[in-house]
């Protein structure tokens, strides 16, 4: 072998999943560097398909942020099952996310039964946020995730313990996940960190701050669509402004009510804090220009679903 080859160029796609809050979009954030997943304590606020790029010299990762694979209760649950189920045959590789402060369960055992259903698609599990947990509860995590690949015939690549938040294996799961890439070019320019259009971007980032603090149940009735998004006429070069004109949906009068808040208080703060946001995704100042909108029952409306973009 010639040892002065230098090691092959490998790019390609990789998926994370998991039950709800398991960590997917932190840990694609940790990679990544900068937010372009949505995050949040409520489970299933990620909708669209985000990707986060990671750029190297030898390699380039492409991550496929999913909604969390579920057994479907609505005609959106099918059709974000769907949608999971598609991109999972795609990519070359999905991390299966189980959280170490948590027991396996029933949800976790129906996602790895759908894995091993994917046969081309190599598999890694990762134990999540071992922050939260102690050494010896992480190391019966991780035979627990052995012996549910052994049980459901899903064969681990490899099983890899990571704290998004700490920081800690988040680059040796970088190169786990990259080193199981095919051998490639490079698919998207430098400085590329995703190629969600930004009006998706945007409307993740207004859902995310609209759900902040709510209850449980609300988040499955909100939607976000950015009608218009444009950078203003008239303005000097260095002074731009972008203005984003965006609905927010929910399916009945009483969540309107709850959205906007007494004398229209929630709805200015939840403004107030997509716009930074936004902004500093973006790097432009941001006009947004928020409203509240009722589709009624959307989630079991095709037409409506379509209208919001499922
Ligand atoms: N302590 C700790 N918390 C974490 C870590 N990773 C994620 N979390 C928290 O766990 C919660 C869920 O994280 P997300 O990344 O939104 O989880 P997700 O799997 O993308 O969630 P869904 O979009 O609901 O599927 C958030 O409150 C995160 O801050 C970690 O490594 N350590």
């Amino acid at each position: 072998m010639n040892e002065s080859r230098q090691a092959p160029h490998r790019s390609g796609f990789a998926s994370f999943v998991g039950r709800p809050n398991a960590g997917k979009s932190t840990l694609t954030n940790a990679l990544v560097g900068t937010k372009v997943a949505i995050t949040s304590d409520k489970p299933q606020t990620t909708r669209t398909v985000v990707r986060g790029i990671v750029h190297r010299d030898d390699a380039q990762l492409i991550l496929v942020d999913t909604p969390g694979l579920h057994r479907p209760r609505t005609l959106l649950g099918e059709r974000l099952n769907d949608l999971v189920k598609t991109t999972l045959s795609e990519v070359d590789v999905v991390a299966v996310c189980f959280p170490a402060n948590e027991k396996i369960g029933p949800g976790d055992r129906f996602i790895v039964n759908e894995m091993a259903k994917i046969k081309r698609t190599k598999k890694v599990a990762v134990a999540t946020k071992t922050d939260l947990a102690t050494p010896e509860q992480i190391g019966r995590h991780l035979l627990d995730i052995q012996r549910l690949g052994g049980e459901t015939g899903v064969d681990w690549a490899e099983i890899v313990p990571v704290s998004a938040k700490a920081g800690d294996q988040v680059s040796l799961l970088e190169d786990l996940l990259v080193g199981l890439l095919p051998e490639g070019p490079q698919l998207y320019p430098e400085g590329d960190l995703t190629d969600a259009p930004e009006e998706i971007l945007a409307a993740e980032l207004i859902r995310e701050a609209a759900l902040d603090g709510l209850r449980d149940e609300l988040p499955h009735s909100v939607a976000v669509v950015v009608e218009e998004m444009g950078l203003r006429e008239g303005r000097p070069e260095d002074k731009p402004l972008l203005d984003i004109h965006a609905n927010l949906y929910v399916e009945r009068d009483s969540q309107k009510g709850i959205m906007i808040g007494p004398k229209g208080a929630r709805l200015r703060k939840v403004g107030t804090e997509a716009r930074k946001q936004i902004e500093a995704l973006l790097g432009t100042p941001v006009y947004l220009d928020l409203h509240v909108k009722i589709a009624k029952d959307w989630q079991r409306d095709p037409r409506q679903l379509r209208k919001l973009g499922f």
